[in-house]
């Protein structure tokens, strides 16, 4: 079994010196428990470190000062978790932003950008910044080039709950973003802190700052601390206070690799989780160590980063094709209930959704069970904050050990999509920012408009207006919602705004595979861009004719990160729905069609859909078949990596009952030497053992030829779609 891959970083990239240097934050006021308004005040340019000019310091107005507005923290006079006036906030710098934010507050979940600065590679080679964060805006300018070789620039405008610069300071970022709900696991919140991005965008460095052997030899001082010290300086320094003086800290590390887990502070030891009688979801065999403080904890945790090192070494696999959870629970010393506690989790990269179309088997499982948790995780958390009946916790090991922490009622989460500055780049950074945004976008509160509320001057370029265009952009997870509304079908499929740079000619309003990211998104061709005008509408023509973009945007599980809408497919539109399609333009009908596939996705008992039925040729029916063979594909690895476990548990079974069947055919052996001994019962006995040793096996081997026929079909469906994915592009 291969191993994975570590938070560490320890990918070799050169980092500067300066930056490592760099103290990484400016002032920042507040500690846990303060209330009232802060402002975080940007520190050294990192970007400067890297010998580049900070667009966020330019851009912005007053220099390099910076309101960071606080996603979940209730500005002055609310309650950042609803319970107690406990809890850090910060005033929201804008009024839309302000507003952006009481979504965010009515909501648990927060999600945030960070871009990392350019690195010295990326520098050399020439290659653009194509990104632009600001406030809660990011936009990217995505460097493109028409078929008659004119080279344009096509732009996408994202709103998250705010995003960070590359001037911004790990501590900046905590102080804005997490210190929050650290506040809250003291009061008995469960919380989690997503890190998610490209290999390379950043998420190590945010979470443990720079690789070690960048900071060896520094001060403490002068080293940037991650989000994992920061947290556990604030934790150790609440939990010495007297009110809190019955809890101690525990810390657990493990990673899911390929739908396994294994704890990486106990020798990678194979773990299983099951639900107890109470539904709760259990880890058997997670060792939970107890950490007395700050140095403690890191040293564990770097124990653990070391085991997943070593892993990678040992087995030739990167760290960013497994999620790593962190896991620090706050325990009563006496009871040993649980108090509250936090899981940070280092999702693997989110290009891995292309390895579904390796050529290796191994490697298309993992990018599979890649997209599968992700799309899993999207969906749990849409269920948990739109409150819906049934969250498919199921659907993934990710989301099954994540449960109990998602569930809680007092939960809070915290998704910070990292992204490189790049134009290299581009098309994951934008699978990323799509990811990132759909599972924003899914939450309650969240509004159905574009990208939300429409960016205040304060927050666009003074040299930039947000196009009027399109009347409204849907929002995808609501399309089952909206599809009565034929206005909420004409817009961006990012569903956010694009807005046009008054001197940037030739202005090409963005189309954007539908519900994209590592699984619906698309890792070669994000966006599909045409230079139709009015911003509502793409040209069918330049759409139909381009087999291989149509492929690229609905390309999924197998074919790589849409794996959402092929994933998804089944179940039928519904009739007005399919009325709906005749009048929406070609692009559109395809991303309809691929959201419903989608929205189907966690009912797998339904059928696929007639490609005649749904009125489809050319390109779309070869999509629609693409899209068929992945979600066979997809629901084929879930068989087969859950039938890999049952296997291998029925192979130890089977190797114990074979020792009891031997044990007890010596007994027999043994009595029938001595003398007088009954003929008969050795005779009955061995027949009876015999006949048991051939029921097992027959067992065992029923389950050996049905996992062998399996991977067959695995093979034989992974190569009738590589097939067709060449054929038709
Ligand atoms: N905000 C930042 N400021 C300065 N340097 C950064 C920043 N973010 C990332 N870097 C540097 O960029 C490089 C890549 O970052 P990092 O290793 O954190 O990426 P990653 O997403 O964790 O990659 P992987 O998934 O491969 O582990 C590292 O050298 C890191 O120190």
């Amino acid at each position: 079994m291969r191993q994975v891959v570590g938070i560490s970083g320890a990918n070799g990239r050169p980092a500067s010196r300066a930056r490592a240097r760099s103290p990484g934050g400016g002032s920042t006021t507040s500690a846990l428990g303060g209330s009232g308004v802060r402002q975080v005040q940007a520190g050294p340019s990192q970007g400067a470190a890297y010998g580049l000019p900070s667009p966020g310091q330019a851009n912005r107005a007053g220099g390099d000062a910076r309101a960071v507005s606080l996603p979940f923290a209730a500005g002055a006079g609310s309650r950042p978790w609803g319970q107690s006036g406990r809890g850090s906030a910060l005033a929201s710098s804008s009024a839309p932003a302000a507003s952006e934010a009481s979504s965010s507050r009515r909501s648990r979940l927060s999600v945030v950008v960070r871009k990392r600065p350019m690195n010295r590679r990326e520098v050399q080679s020439q290659s653009p910044d194509v990104l632009l964060c600001r406030d809660s805006a990011v936009i990217v300018r995505e460097p493109k080039l028409k078929v008659d070789l004119t080279k344009y620039v096509e732009e996408h405008n994202f709103l998250f709950d705010e995003s960070f610069d590359e001037t911004v300071s790990n501590e900046q970022l905590y102080r804005a973003c997490v210190q929050p709900i650290i506040d809250a696991v003291f009061q008995r919140a469960k919380c989690t802190c997503f890190a998610y991005g490209q290999t390379g965008s950043g998420k190590t460095f945010t979470m443990m700052g720079p690789p070690k052997r960048l900071v060896e030899g520094l001060p403490l001082e002068e080293r940037t601390p991650g989000i994992f010290l920061l947290a556990s300086q604030d934790i150790f320094r609440l939990i010495s206070s007297k009110e809190y003086a019955h809890l101690g800290v525990f810390i657990a590390f493990y990673e899911i690799y390929c739908g396994k887990l294994f704890d990486l502070l106990n020798n990678r030891q194979l773990l299983h989780a099951r639900e107890n009688a109470k539904q709760n979801v259990v880890i058997v065999g997670l060792q939970e160590h107890p950490v007395g403080n700050v140095q403690d904890l890191m040293e564990v945790i770097e124990f653990g980063l070391n085991s997943r090192t070593t892993g990678v070494t040992g087995a030739n696999v990167d760290s960013s094709r497994s999620h790593a959870i962190l896991q620090i629970s706050l325990k009563d010393l006496e009871s040993k209930e649980e108090h509250g506690k936090i899981s940070f989790i280092d999702l693997a990269g989110s290009e891995r959704g292309a390895d579904t179309l390796d050529t290796d088997r191994q490697t298309r499982m993992d990018g599979a069970e890649i997209n599968k948790s992700l799309l899993a995780l999207k969906e749990c958390i849409r269920a948990l904050d739109q409150q819906l009946d049934h969250t498919p916790f199921r659907g993934s090991k990710l989301t099954q050990v994540l449960k109990d922490s998602l569930i809680d009622p007092e939960s809070r989460t915290v998704m910070i999509a990292n992204v490189s500055p790049c134009s290299i780049s581009v098309e994951h950074s934008l699978n990323t920012l799509r990811y990132a945004y759909r599972v924003k976008e899914l939450r309650s509160g969240s509004t159905k408009q574009s990208g939300g509320p429409a960016p205040s001057p304060g927050i666009g370029d003074p040299g930039m207006q947000y196009d009027q265009g399109p009347p409204q952009a849907y929002a995808q997870g609501d399309l089952a919602d909206d599809v009565s509304s034929d206005e909420s079908l004409l817009v961006d499929e990012d569903g956010v705004r694009d807005y046009q740079p008054q001197q940037s000619a030739p202005f090409h309003n963005s189309f954007s595979a539908p519900s994209a990211g590592p699984l619906d998104g698309i890792p070669a061709s994000s966006s599909y861009a045409s230079a139709y005008p009015g911003g509502g509408s793409s040209s069918p023509a330049e759409w139909s004719g381009n087999a291989a973009a149509a492929q690229q945007m609905g390309r999924s599980a197998l074919g790589s990160a849409p794996a959402a809408a092929a994933s998804a497919a089944g179940g039928m539109p519904l009739p007005q729905q399919h009325h709906q399609m005749q009048h929406m333009q070609q692009p559109q009908r395809l991303q309809h069609l691929q959201q419903q596939q989608h929205d189907a996705m966690m009912r797998p008992d339904n059928a696929p859909p007639p490609l005649g039925d749904l009125g489809l040729g050319g390109a779309e029916a070869s999509q629609a078949a693409l899209d068929e063979l992945a979600r066979q594909h997809d629901r084929l690895i879930g068989t087969i990596l859950a039938e890999e476990e049952e296997l291998i548990t029925s192979h130890r079974q089977h190797i114990d009952m074979m020792v009891e069947l031997i044990k007890e055919e010596m007994v027999h052996l043994n009595n029938v030497d001595r003398p007088g001994s009954d003929v008969d019962a050795y005779v009955t006995g061995l027949d009876r053992i015999l006949g048991l040793k051939a029921e097992y096996i027959g067992e065992i081997r029923g389950r050996v030829d049905m996992f062998k026929e399996h991977l067959q079909q695995e093979d034989s469906l992974s190569r009738k779609f590589q097939s067709l994915a060449s054929s038709s592009s």
